[in-house]
């Protein structure tokens, strides 16, 4: 039987009478690459934010192993979400401040509040965030300032801060939506490697479906709150797809973002 890391059973968030989330019951595997599909407004961020605790539930419930997270407060709210690290579109550095120090904020969580206060990081730790910057190919940048670097290099440096935190699970919000082709590649290069290198379970959303099909062993789709299709991308085909959002608005998900799935679209 398959093992499973995360569990959401019956999970709902409502603002209003807007339904972000409904009623979502899955399972996700150890090591899994997992992207989620859908529209704006689909819910894709909610059910992220939901599992990071940035927001709380309005029903169902959250496991992850032996932790019910939805129940989790003080040091124990803190702990998960240094396990359960998170990415953003915006990629949320700090510009001013120079990139090894970027990725070190992602140690904080693990300090005092004195320590983290001062900022000051141990010998080991500057190593790790080296370490994590040089296998994203950005140790050359390390004492650059963080805001006169590319989208893309931005990007990457926020996965290497996620990295520094040890995360057991690494949930992406629509990581690559503000990129051009190229960065977009090597930001979703860099979470393939990561996954498959470190075992990093990554649940990243997508509006894009060749990006979802070229990087995911599995696809989530939702529409209005709701998981519409949920297994391997051979299975998420054109038709399943069509019946799931219909003709008109399928064409928000035929954009190739990223250019390894501009070369698979390109016929032999
Ligand atoms: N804080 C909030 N207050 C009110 N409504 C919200 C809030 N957050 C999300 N919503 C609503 O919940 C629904 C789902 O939004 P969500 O951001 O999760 O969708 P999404 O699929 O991530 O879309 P996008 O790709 O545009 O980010 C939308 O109707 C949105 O307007």
């Amino acid at each position: 039987m398959e093992q499973t890391l995360l569990s959401l059973s019956g999970l709902g968030r409502s603002f209003g009478a807007t339904r972000a989330v409904d009623n979502v019951t899955l399972t996700i595997a150890p090591g899994q690459f997992v992207g989620v599909i859908g529209r704006s407004g689909a819910g894709k961020s909610t059910l992220l934010r939901l599992i990071n605790r940035l927001i709380d539930p309005t029903e169902g419930s959250i496991h992850f192993g032996g932790l019910d997270v939805g129940t989790l407060k003080g040091k124990a709210l803190r702990d998960w979400r240094r396990d359960c690290a998170m990415i953003f579109q915006q990629f949320n550095l700090v510009e001013r401040l120079d990139v090894l120090t970027n990725v070190l904020v992602g140690r904080l969580s693990a300090h005092g509040f004195l320590s983290s206060m001062a900022m000051q990081f141990s010998d080991e730790e500057r190593t790790l965030a080296i370490r994590a910057l040089d296998r994203l190919d950005l140790a050359p940048q390390a004492l650059q300032r963080a805001g006169t670097l590319s989208g893309g290099q931005q990007q990457r440096v926020a996965i290497a801060r996620a990295l520094v935190q040890n995360p057991r699970i690494l949930l992406a919000d629509e990581p690559i939506a503000s990129l051009d082709p190229g960065n977009a590649t090597r930001v979703m290069d860099a979470l393939r490697t990561i996954n498959r290198e470190d075992g990093i379970t990554i649940l990243v959303n997508l509006h894009t479906l060749d990006t979802a099909r070229t990087y995911c062993d599995r696809i989530i789709a939702m529409r209005a709150g709701r998981v519409m299709f949920d297994g391997a991308p051979r299975l998420l085909t054109s038709e399943v797809m069509r019946g799931i959002y219909g003709s008109d608005e399928l064409e928000d998900f035929s954009e190739s973002v990223t250019s390894t799935s501009l070369k698979l679209a390109v016929p032999a």
